[in-house]
């Protein structure tokens, strides 16, 4: 298990509401959303997006509303074809001096002609440092309550995502990710702090599941865990969750929103992880000779 070195740090996650099938509209919601939170005080180090905010959450729309993403490491001002969603995060990032998990927006890689549902992770030079496609797409079919088929218009990313920050090494899933523990367990023995996952459960799966996932996500890897999702949406076709939220190593909620647009912020304090993996050894308990180490492969 590699050794895990943080900070404590602030974190927000933007429940954006307002969002409409106008890109520029949802822009301006976000670019708010940012400059509020980052505005409040005490001043928030990370501030995440939800899943899916530039564009409807509909297996049609992916296409139309997809962007060019260049490349890890690619500064303001050097890329002139990004699409403008990745500007305007870059810019915000920049102009509100915080680290920015962009949520997730449609991706078209220009070179297969193949849609990623991705998300962008900027510092506060408004370099891109993290890219991460979200693995596992979300097909599923529960009659008569909930039908949605990504894998219509969209391909599923090949690799998993950490980054490394000032206050700390993070994690990264997206929304139906959390179901697939190993992503949380392989991070987590990177030496991750937490596993931050954008994300928009809905109506039926969220109450079901929402809360069990992050918390058995958290006790499992004695990380800190936290899901961004949009407000709900009367209009939408897709009626997310909401109840964005932040989980400690121990498994307790720290905050949970309700379905409403709103931003709720958590204190991250690494001193618990120690705490907890002192009082409840699991980290150190495992039995590798009985079943092997699925983190082995990507240390
Ligand atoms: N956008 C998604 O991946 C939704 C996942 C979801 O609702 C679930 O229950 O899992």
């Amino acid at each position: 298990m590699a050794s895990i070195t943080a900070k404590p740090f602030r974190l927000a996650l933007l429940q954006l509401g307002s969002l409409t099938s106008s890109k520029a509209n949802n822009i301006s919601v976000a670019k708010r959303a940012v400059e509020e939170a980052a505005s409040s005080s005490p001043k928030p180090n990370l501030i995440v997006l939800p899943e899916i905010w530039n564009s409807p959450y509909a297996v049609n729309a992916f296409r139309e509303y997809s962007e060019k993403i260049p490349k890890i490491g690619s500064k303001n001002g050097e890329v002139g074809d990004e699409g403008e969603t990745v500007k305007a995060m870059r810019q915000m990032a920049i102009n509100n001096n915080v680290w920015l998990i962009g949520g997730s927006i449609p991706q078209k890689d220009e070179r297969t002609d193949e849609i990623f549902n991705t998300c962008t992770v900027y510092d506060p030079d408004g370099t891109l440092v993290a890219i991460h496609q979200k693995v596992h797409l979300f097909d599923i079919d529960i009659p008569g309550k909930q039908t949605f088929k990504e894998s219509d218009t969209l391909t599923g990313g090949k690799t998993l995502t950490t980054f490394v920050t000032p206050f700390g090494k993070i994690g990264l899933g997206i929304c139906y990710d959390i179901r697939f523990p190993e992503m949380a367990t392989i991070a987590a023995r990177q030496g991750c702090v937490a596993m931050i996952y954008p994300a928009a459960f809905n109506t039926t799966t969220g109450p079901m599941h929402w809360s069990l996932l992050q918390r058995g996500r958290a006790i499992d890897n004695q990380i800190y865990v936290a899901m961004c999702s949009p407000a709900r949406h009367p209009e939408a076709s897709y009626q997310a969750y909401g109840h964005s939220m932040v989980v400690n190593p121990l498994g307790d909620i720290l905050v949970e929103a309700g379905h409403q647009p709103t931003t709720v912020y958590a204190d991250i304090d690494v001193d618990l992880l120690a705490t907890t993996r002192r009082n409840l050894p699991i980290t150190i308990q495992r039995r590798f000779d009985v079943y092997p180490d699925v983190a082995e492969k990507f240390l």
